[in-house]
């Protein structure tokens, strides 16, 4: 990792060079009086600032220091500023902490004592930026609830938007918890039905024998304890959108029905005789891969492409490009708020953590475990271990050195694309490189 740039606001020169030294962690760059402090806080940016408050023309005194905390505080309010002050500056120091400084520490420096308010200063910085990320996230959010800034996920919102106003039926493709529901439920909402019910069913979950009567619906003493006619889940959704989760599941016999029913829009009760026109979309998913299971001979061909109308594959959270720590941010906030705890933080290794694990469960998967964290965690952080995620299994490691370093190549540019949001200025500067190499090197990896 670069090392993060630190502004240091000291005129007097043998301190700045104190202060150079001792703090080597960090990219420092120094300003003598107001005007530089000024210019180098918008070239760099830095998100933590430590400042004199006795800079000149005003050297003895404060004014020039807290005039300068003021425009700092006007130009960039999320930096963090530490004031370094004398004994004798207590007012000061008070009214500097009232304006919006983020904390004091008192000369003469303690380097270590000063790195740790330092570090902490930087983390809280990094909290309250991805706080902020998710919120505007959640605010610019094109489906209620769907929480992604990968391209790929995008734009199976955009699609959705696309394709929610028509009639059209939809097949939803994607592993496990990868939020297949979610999407079928934003694709009712945003239809000109969304007035009407959405109905869902799993395929999977019930009984082969069962699943007939409860999409048709049956009449009375149709079977032994039909005792009342009653309305199949089809007909509860009319006007609406009737989700069909886990498809591939669906036995051939019942397969057979299914198709009648998308091709002539009526069905039947079990033991009923007439016919009832139904006006519902039709929206299905599954994990499995329906076009094997077509070769296989498990799934009708005839059916399939009537379900393919349009389809929408969703990308398993793996392939996501930084949304596991988006989403872990998420729920995080989520369950510190219905568990009624204090806001909680991830501690840097826990939130490596989430974006070296490959999540198999999805996003159902990180929802439990960020809940289990949520609750299991002892302190406002949330640590490695309260995570309790498996070790990284030891990946079959290439021994071709090319392999080897074109892979850590893709690997750390993608991540901090992820990390910067898709920046690339701040991408190239975190990996040390220039931006046209950035370019370069996203082009040899087929990185758009
Ligand atoms: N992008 C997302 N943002 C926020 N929450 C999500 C996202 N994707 C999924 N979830 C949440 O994760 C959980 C699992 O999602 P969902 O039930 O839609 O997955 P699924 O693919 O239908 O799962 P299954 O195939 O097992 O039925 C739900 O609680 C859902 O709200």
């Amino acid at each position: 990792m670069p090392k993060r740039k630190l502004l240091v606001v000291e005129d007097d020169t043998g301190l700045q060079r104190q202060l150079r030294w001792s703090l080597d962690d960090f990219d420092v760059v120094a300003a003598g009086d107001r005007e530089t402090a000024l210019t180098l806080l918008r070239r760099h940016q830095p998100a933590v600032v430590t400042m004199d408050l006795g800079l000149p023309p005003d050297a003895d005194g404060a004014s020039e220091g807290l005039a300068l905390l003021q425009q700092i505080l006007t130009i960039a309010p999320d930096t963090k500023v530490i004031v370094l002050s004398g004994n004798r500056d207590r007012t000061n120091v008070l009214k500097a902490i009232a304006m919006g400084a983020y904390d004091f520490h008192q000369k003469p420096l303690e380097a270590e004592l000063l790195r740790l308010v330092i570090e902490r200063a930087y983390f809280l910085h990094a909290v309250q930026q991805d706080q902020r990320r998710i919120l505007q996230i959640e605010a610019d959010s094109p489906l209620a609830g769907i929480i992604s800034r990968d391209p790929g996920m995008l734009k199976v919102c955009r699609n959705v938007e696309k394709v929610a106003p028509s009639s059209a039926t939809v097949l939803l493709l994607g592993a496990s918890g990868s939020g297949k529901e979610l999407i079928a439920r934003g694709l009712h909402r945003l239809s000109p039905r969304n007035d009407k019910r959405f109905v869902a069913i799993n395929c999977a979950a019930i009984p082969e024998h069962l699943l007939e009567s409860e999409l048709f619906g049956f009449e009375k003493g149709a079977f032994t304890g039909a005792v009342r006619q009653t309305p199949g889940k089809i007909e509860l959704a009319q006007g609406g959108t009737f989700f069909l989760d886990e498809i591939g599941d669906m036995a051939m016999a019942l397969q057979g029905k299914l198709l009648r029913f998308l091709q002539e829009r009526v069905i039947e009760r079990v033991g009923g005789r007439s016919e009832i026109p139904i006006d519902v979309r039709i929206v299905c998913a599954t994990h499995r891969n329906l076009k094997g299971l077509v070769n296989e001979g498990t799934f009708r061909e005839d059916l399939f492409y009537r379900l393919s109308e349009i389809v929408l594959v969703i990308p398993s959270l793996r392939e996501r490009m930084g949304d596991a720590v988006l989403l872990a941010q998420h729920f995080k906030n989520r369950f510190c708020a219905t568990e009624g705890r204090a806001t909680m933080h991830f501690c840097p290794d826990a939130l490596i953590a989430i974006e070296a694990y490959s999540w198999p469960g999805n996003v159902r998967e990180m929802e439990n475990c960020i809940k289990r964290a949520v609750i299991m965690a002892e302190g406002t952080q949330i640590s490695t271990s309260d995570l309790g995620l498996p070790d990284a299994p030891v990946a079959d490691e290439s021994i071709d050195l090319r392999t080897a370093r074109n892979a850590a190549e893709y690997r750390v540019m993608v991540k901090a694309l992820a990390r910067s949001g898709g920046n690339i200025a701040k991408a190239a500067e975190m990996l040390g490189v220039s931006r046209p190499t950035l370019y370069d090197l996203m082009a040899h990896h087929g990185i758009k």
